[in-house]
């Protein structure tokens, strides 16, 4: 993995090509995107049918589109004990976590007669996408409970679930019994941008939803920017991302494990060492690649290593966190002597992971905080998947006759400045 002292023209390169990359959808990715979801609009089942076939499997039909009871059944039977105890201790520590994030709806009468307040309300339906690379055979099953979980909490009472079944037809018996142990009970075999397509605008038998959440490839990313405004979306939640902070206490073995764990996610991922030790920096460098053989992902894993993969070294560890906020990295490890001193410096980040036992993926599983998260930037204005995602808050007014006569003057003296008289109108009328 290639080093590089910062600041540098080198340097600041590579730093430039890691944040251009994230988004960069071409001309040509949009208009086929555009393509997909018109068709969609159109056609419905039938082009969701037709891409399904042609991209995923060609077994799939419009009778066998959506998983049947038949088949949660089947797939429960083939669970392991050990998956099992796994996916309660993670639906467990995810749903601990995200009640926290429940908003009550309040009232208050902050002035004599005058009650303002807001109420808190889940949306009606909502869509999540679970992605399935590599024929849908390892699909990544733990996003079925990032989405599920939030959006049953904020008391979601219809929920479809997209994600791109294997070639023969079939979704990964795991990812069945995720859905199941989260309540989520239509499971569409649709992937890519016709699944979002199908989401926003409904077909015959994928309910229209309200919003569409969940992370995916640039075609499913570059949907949800285009669908989104008709249904709300999460955020654009694009190929992984991996920053860490490191000193010289720092173990080389674990930081090289985390930077791959991030980069064999998608040829696009990016991982990044910033550290201010010249020391760590090569024995980071020469711990990769060996680590990175062993894979069976390698090629993945090489290649984005390769094209965005990076060892920055700073002066010091202010020069890396000013740095990391400034890339406003999806997960940031700390991985310094005592990590908990620096947080009050980081402004941008969408997950960060504390110390020399908190390996990214404790968070992609089992922690309890969502592993959707922001990229390439983006977490300098949005957050994780939450609770919010899914609910919507609408304004409560009231007033007594005697609060509104007394404030009544105020409101036609600034409808009067804007001109526009008939609001004017609607307050004096009520003097007669
Ligand atoms: N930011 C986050 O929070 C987060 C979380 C998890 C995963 N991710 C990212 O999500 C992504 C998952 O992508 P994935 O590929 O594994 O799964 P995916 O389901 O998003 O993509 C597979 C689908 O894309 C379709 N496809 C393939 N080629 C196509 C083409 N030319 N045109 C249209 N559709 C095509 C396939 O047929 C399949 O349906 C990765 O980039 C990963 O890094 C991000
Ligand atoms: N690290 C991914 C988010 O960028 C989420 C994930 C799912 N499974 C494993 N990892
Ligand atoms: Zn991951």
């Amino acid at each position: 993995m290639k080093i590089f002292n910062y600041p540098s023209p080198e340097a600041e390169k590579r730093v430039q090509d890691t944040i251009d990359r994230g988004l960069g959808f071409s001309r040509e990715d949009q208009d086929n995107v555009q393509a997909f979801l018109d068709d969609v609009k159109k056609r419905g089942d039938e082009a969701l049918i037709e891409y399904t076939n042609k991209f995923d499997s060609p077994a799939v039909t419009l009778d066998t589109f959506k998983v049947t009871e038949q088949e949660f059944e089947d797939a429960l039977e083939q669970m392991t004990p050990q998956f099992l105890k796994a996916l309660d201790r993670a639906v467990e520590q995810l749903t601990a976590f995200h009640s926290r994030q429940r908003e009550n709806s309040w009232m208050d009468t902050p002035r004599n007669g005058v009650m303002v307040g807001q109420m808190v309300r889940p949306v009606a339906a909502a869509g999540i996408y679970a992605p399935g690379a590599k024929g849908g055979k390892t699909p990544l099953v733990s996003s079925v409970l990032m989405g599920g979980i939030p959006a049953k909490v904020a008391g979601v009472k219809s929920i479809s679930l997209m994600t791109p079944p294997m070639a023969d037809g079939k979704i990964n018996p795991h990812l069945l019994a995720a859905a199941r142990a989260v309540g989520i009970d239509s499971v569409f075999k649709a992937g890519s941008a016709w699944a979002i397509g199908a989401l926003a605008y409904g077909t015959s038998q994928v309910p229209k939803v309200d919003v569409i959440v969940g992370p995916g490839n640039i075609y499913v990313a570059l949907a949800k920017k285009i669908v989104s405004g008709t249904v709300g979306i999460d955020m654009i939640a694009g190929p992984s991302e991996i920053l860490i902070i490191a000193d010289e206490t720092a173990d080389p073995e674990c930081i090289a494990a985390d930077l791959l764990s991030q980069a064999e996610h998608d040829l696009l991922a990016s991982a990044v060492l910033v550290t201010d030790s010249q020391a760590l920096a090569q024995k980071v460098s020469a711990a990769i690649e060996p680590q990175l053989n062993a894979l069976p992902r390698k090629d993945i894993a090489g290649q984005a290593i390769n094209a965005f993969g990076a060892i920055l070294v700073v002066p010091d560890i202010d020069t890396a966190i000013d740095l990391s906020n400034r890339l406003a990295p999806e997960h940031l490890e700390i991985m310094v002597e005592s990590p908990f001193d620096y947080l009050d410096r980081i402004q941008n980040a969408g997950a960060v992971f504390l110390g020399p036992y908190t390996p990214e993926p404790m968070g992609d599983y089992i922690a309890g905080p969502n592993h959707v998260l922001p990229t390439a930037g983006t977490a300098r204005f949005s957050s994780a998947l939450s609770v919010s995602h899914f609910t919507k808050k609408t304004s409560l007014i009231h007033y007594s006759k005697a609060a509104f006569e007394k404030e009544a003057d105020d409101v036609i003296t600034l409808a009067q400045t804007e001109a526009l008289d008939a609001h004017a109108n609607s307050v004096s009328i009520r003097r007669k």
